[in-house]
């Protein structure tokens, strides 16, 4: 039976478009209230480090081949040399860079070209497939709750694409032209790619049937971000991105840019995820952190903006199914207690969709205390 797409999830308050805000800044009429909007209080000593801690080498967010796991001698059972590389990623960062995945370059490159494209339509043109009041889907921000905090230097495009069944086409842009089809084999071609990691997680974790864990790719949505530079963005006082973990399964996401602005949450500092040409950067989500009962860690990132140039990122989620529960699986579980409580797929996105970008705010919800 095809699935019908799950309604109300919630929605966000409208905020100003960023892109256009960012190119009329010498426009005298911005007044500052609007702009001060954007403005962080004071950052945290934490937040601003930036380098590795005084005497420490920078580390780099390790780097994992798709082939190599998946080839001969890869999993070996969970006792592969990739397999550890992948274990220790999951439990140590929370995040990696995957090469060798398989997904063509064309592909990659032709979607970057797309979301590039699209973002550069006059504001009229995006402004077609706006967020509608209530809604999680379209062109706009998300996670805005409230009229005083503190707004992301950004806009987003955010779109429901597998199961097809998910869509709404109206909402696809028909500008560029090639738009439609670049995203619907993209989306494939990463859906296979989160199914094959979840597979090999399954296998690290030792969990029999692979389907408690690759069915955390049954749903995907993708989420456009464009960055505008930002002259204020000096020591973290504007943001592309709050600090925040996907609430989601798998994340596996495409630096647009050469600029890089990710950073990930690490020792007390922000370590940057570099760009590597080619790569996909994945990362664990909350629901794998429920499902490994904690095992495997949803690790809190941002985007920092630029003070010259715009940025783009193409972030694909994934996630179970509605009529699905998300808890810890007790083959993980073992003799020890579960850590997070099981809800409903359904209960868990309004959660998620009625609160603010807020650092590991979900998974606090989530804790059983
Ligand atoms: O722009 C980035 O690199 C990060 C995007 C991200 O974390 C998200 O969309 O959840
Ligand atoms: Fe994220």
């Amino acid at each position: 039976m095809e699935e019908t797409k799950p309604r109300n999830l919630g929605g966000s308050l409208p905020v100003p478009n960023v892109q256009d805000l960012a190119a009329r800044a010498d426009d005298l009429t911005l007044t500052p209230t609007l702009l001060r909007r954007y403005v962080r209080p004071q950052p945290n000593t934490a937040d601003l480090r930036h380098d590795a801690p005084a005497g420490e080498e920078q580390e780099h967010v390790p780097i994992i081949d798709l082939g190599r796991l998946l080839g001969p001698n890869g999993l070996a059972g969970g006792r592969g040399e990739e397999a550890a590389r992948l274990r220790s990623a999951c439990e140590d960062w929370g995040f990696f860079q995957l090469v060798n995945h398989g997904i063509p370059e064309e592909t990659l490159e032709e979607m970057k070209r797309n979301v590039m494209g699209f973002f550069a339509l006059p504001l009229a043109e995006k402004a077609a497939l706006a967020q509608q009041p209530g809604e999680i889907e379209g062109y706009g921000q998300a996670f805005v709750v409230s009229e005083e905090q503190t707004l992301d230097w950004a806009d987003m495009f955010f779109l429901l694409t597998q199961p097809p069944s998910y869509r709404d086409l109206r909402l696809w842009p028909s500008n560029p032209s090639t738009f439609k089809n670049c995203l619907e084999n993209y989306s494939e071609e990463v859906q296979r790619v989160a199914g094959e990691l979840l597979g090999a997680m399954a296998e690290i974790l030792g969990v029999r049937d692979h389907s408690d864990m690759t069915r955390l790719a049954a749903s995907q949505s993708v989420r456009m971000n464009y960055y505008p530079p930002c002259p204020e963005a000096h020591v973290d006082s504007v943001l592309g991105l709050s600090p925040h973990s996907d609430a989601v399964g798998l994340t596996l996401l495409l630096q647009v840019s050469k600029v890089p602005g990710l950073q990930i949450r690490r020792k007390g500092g922000w370590v940057p995820v570099t760009p590597l040409p080619g790569a996909l950067v994945v990362n664990v989500g909350d629901v794998i952190e429920v499902l490994t009962n904690g095992k495997y860690k949803s690790v809190e990132h941002r985007a920092v903006v630029n003070a010259r140039e715009e940025r783009m990122s193409i972030a694909t989620f994934h996630t179970g199914k509605f009529g699905t529960m998300y808890g810890p699986l007790e083959e993980v579980v073992g003799d020890e207690k579960p850590r997070y409580r099981s809800v409903s797929v359904e209960e868990y996105v309004k959660l998620v969709f009625s609160s603010k970008l807020n650092g590991k705010n979900i998974m606090d919800a989530m804790k059983i205390n």
